[in-house]
């Protein structure tokens, strides 16, 4: 069970709110001219990592009021309850153990009273069998060619995380296999997909853990009609499609062998499980000693944040931070910024992470909550994002807290691209906190020849604020290590940011209306017959659609 303490009635909080009375207006620029030593002060280095937060609106006394209100919220104890395979997904009655899944001890784990380490690794081995039967060639497809495209169905967590975990590790790549990924139930998504692979060597892989899914079940028959209606035989189906998934019983029932099953378990939040058979394409398409490099980074994680007293702790002081801007600067959004092209589906990634484990506005005892919960997550690659949004974060009326991630070497060492990539990823982060004066812009158009009407008229348009707070994290370089450890990095954040707001991060019974009402209105657009049991607003567009089809 998780502590159920209101964070906004502890002594720290009242503390914060009074410091954030003391420290908001302080300039950035004066917070580095006051202490030589802050980025010494406000950086950590874990292995080939370095995460400088100094560009925060933070001194040490809101470093030590933040921990204090992790500490009277009682984070402590929620960590080892998580890692414990304490129920603390309550209200599904579930522990939550994703931190099993790259543990590479021998050490018991228990869920609800069971060690789950064996199946763990039981289920390891399988894929690690699967792939090496694939990449051999052992496995073949029902003409007797080898598998050379791999398509995973799947949404939500059962798309995300693999799909961004393939595209950062491209430079790892098996040859001879390519890998897609279908999501949406918009025949589009599975049209465009079926037309770049061939029915004789293509495995398909189904993922999803409840096995219920609208769109993946809707994609998966779509698949499998494609394909038995090139393969002709039944039978040639457990050549072609596995299933990925925690429910059996659905599995057999679309016609999958239980021997092509990989299992995982309840305990595995979708959002949280490319590190299960989920990751099933990610070792396919990378190799299975790559997709353990990157278990194992995400259990160095686990380590950092199980073990590390929090002054040091990055997941921990990353969460805090956060907090901090959502709630006493109340800032509503929060953008991640990888500069590394691999890494373009990593935002996408954090936004299921974040806004579905942190969306909530319910507290642990069923209460509403008083104060700001989950920020809303995006983001883009750099330098994409500079030509595009980047204004508004340098000059609009949001304080939007960034993070930048860049990986000090290159995957594609190519002339001078890498030193140009990282004096942005740089630049950027200076801006962003120094900005630009009045006196400086008006320097700049003295420079420039400008007329002393011309500089009136211009200055208030060149200058920039700054004091916009930065993360920035330093990686060595993107390995299945490294990336494994990157997203560990910020499941935790998710965490400890949900275990302070007291509320459940590991439901999310947010998503679930939708589906119902989608269900209820899918028989009303079976036939011509125009629809008025609902507003206005909805008969309207189901009759308007309705009408546009029979035009068309
Ligand atoms: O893996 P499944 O059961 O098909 O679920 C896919 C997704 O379904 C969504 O409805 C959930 O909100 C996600 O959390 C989940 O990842």
């Amino acid at each position: 069970m998780l502590p159920k303490i209101k964070p906004h009635q502890t002594d720290a909080w009242e503390k914060l709110e009074r410091h954030y009375k003391k420290i908001s207006e302080t300039h950035l620029r004066e917070l580095f001219a006051d202490d030589p030593d802050r980025f010494r002060n406000f950086s950590i280095s874990f292995e080939d990592i370095l995460f400088d937060y100094s560009k925060n609106r933070i001194n040490a006394k809101t470093l030590s009021l933040l921990i204090d209100l992790a500490n009277e919220c009682k984070l402590p104890e929620a960590i080892e309850a998580m890692f414990n395979g304490e129920a603390i997904n309550e209200t599904e009655g579930r522990s939550v153990l994703h931190t099993a899944l790259r543990n590479m001890g021998n050490e018991p784990v228990y869920a609800l009273g069971k060690n789950v380490i064996p199946q763990v690794q039981q289920v390891l081995q399988q894929m690690k069998q699967f792939c090496n039967r694939i990449h051999s060639g052992e496995w073949t497809g029902y003409t007797g060619n080898k598998i050379k495209y791999i398509v995973n169905i799947g949404i939500g967590g059962s798309d995300l995380g693999p799909y961004m975990v393939t595209e950062a590790l491209k430079p790892y790549w098996k040859k001879d296999i390519e890998v897609y990924f279908v999501s949406n139930v918009d025949a589009t998504h599975i049209a465009e997909t079926l037309r770049k692979v061939n029915p004789q060597e293509t495995l398909f892989l189904i993922a999803s853990k409840t096995f219920t899914t609208q769109e993946t079940m809707t994609n998966a028959h779509t698949a499998r009609q494609w394909f038995l209606e090139a393969a002709g035989d039944e039978s040639y189906i457990a050549k072609h499609f596995v299933a990925l998934s925690t429910n059996e019983k659905e599995v057999v029932k679309f016609g999958i062998d239980k021997a092509n099953m990989f299992e995982f378990w309840d305990w595995v939040g979708g959002r949280y499980s490319l590190w299960s058979a989920i990751g099933l394409s990610i070792a396919l398409t990378v190799g299975y000693e790559h997709f353990e490099s990157l278990l194992k980074g995400a259990h160095s994680t686990d380590n950092h944040f199980r073990k590390t007293p929090f002054e040091g702790n990055i997941p921990v002081i990353m969460a805090l931070i956060g907090l901090w801007y959502t709630n006493f600067f109340d800032s509503q959004t929060e953008a991640i910024l990888p500069y590394d092209q691999y890494l373009h589906r990593f935002a996408a990634y954090f936004q299921q992470g974040n806004m579905e484990s942190n969306g909530k506005s319910v507290d642990r005892k069923g209460k509403n909550v008083r104060y700001n919960t989950g920020p809303v997550i995006w983001g883009e690659p750099g330098t994409n994002g500079q030509h595009a949004f980047y204004q508004l974060i340098h000059q609009g009326t949001l304080l939007i807290p960034c993070d930048f991630i860049a990986p000090a070497v290159s995957h594609n060492p190519i002339g001078d691209h890498h030193a140009k990539l990282l004096s942005n990823f740089f630049a950027q982060t200076e801006a962003l906190m120094n900005g630009k004066t009045a006196e400086e812009a008006e320097a700049e158009l003295v420079k420039a020849g400008k007329s002393t009407e011309e500089i009136d008229a211009l200055v208030p348009f060149k200058v920039f604020t700054g004091n916009r707070p930065t993360n920035s994290i330093l990686v060595k370089k993107i390995t299945p290590y490294t990336l494994g450890q990157l997203i560990a990095l910020y499941e935790h954040k998710i965490f400890v940011q949900g275990v302070i707001w007291n509320i459940f991060s590991f439901d999310q019974w947010g998503v679930e209306l939708g589906k119902q009402l989608a269900n209820n209105i899918l028989p009303e657009l079976q036939d011509d017959k125009p629809v008025s049991k609902h507003d206005s607003s909805t008969n309207g567009l189901i009759n308007a659609w309705k009408k546009m089809k029979a035009e068309s």
